[in-house]
């Protein structure tokens, strides 16, 4: 079972990343979403509607794996579904973050199905990859006001393809995850320079 200081812990990363996250202009207004495994069975995630450059320890709450509240009086994220996937396929996994920038939402409007990255060297700060010559696709899913309904794609997704690193969402924006908050947020600065890189590339090859 976790204590106080784990989720204090996990918080104050989560508080931090959204800080960096806004900064950069990653998570506007109220969107996106961040979490963090507690224990095997619980998971620390952003109460819905919140600020995420201005996050506070009181702005997450405490839910099990199965999506049961265990802190009263608060309402999860929206898209806890998406975040509980992650946790619920791989028990190694400890954080997953969502952030909604103008580069994953045009690039997620312009392509269909899947956007393929290769030939970067920065792909070598995604999880397990060693050289440039790697190939990383990430799938592009129609978004869903029925949030159940769009994990079980993503689940069905990745059962076929359980390399994958993030995804994005038509419209909306980036999943991304790791082992830790760290490794997460590496993820998300990775693929926010790997679709800088896309956008800019397609503004000069017109
Ligand atoms: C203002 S963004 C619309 C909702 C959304 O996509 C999001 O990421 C934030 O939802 P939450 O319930 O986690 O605040
Ligand atoms: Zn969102």
């Amino acid at each position: 079972m976790h204590s106080e200081d784990t989720f204090s812990t996990r918080a104050a990363e989560l508080i931090r990343a959204g800080r960096f996250f806004f900064e950069r202009g990653w998570v506007p207004a109220t969107a996106g979403n961040f979490s963090a495994r507690l224990d095997e069975r619980h998971v620390a995630i952003t109460v819905s509607g919140r600020h995420k450059g201005e996050l506070t320890a009181e702005d997450f709450l405490v839910v099990d794996v199965e999506g049961q509240v265990r802190s009263e009086g608060k309402r999860p994220s929206a898209e806890l579904p998406l975040h509980l996937q992650i946790y619920q396929r791989d028990e190694s996994l400890g954080a997953v973050l969502h952030t909604h920038s103008v580069n994953a939402t045009l690039l997620s409007r312009l392509h269909r199905d899947v956007l393929v990255l290769e030939g970067y060297e920065v792909l070598k700060a995604l999880r397990g990859i060693g050289t440039h010559e790697a190939r990383v696709e990430v799938p592009i899913f129609p978004n869903d006001q029925d949030v159940p309904r769009l994990a079980a794609r993503v689940q069905e997704y990745m059962a076929e393809h359980p390399e994958m690193h993030g995804y994005l969402i038509a419209g909306h924006g980036l999943y991304t995850w790791g082992r830790s908050v760290e490794e997460a947020c590496r993820h998300v600065e990775a693929f926010e320079f790997l679709l800088a890189c896309e956008i800019e590339m397609r503004r000069l090859s017109r």
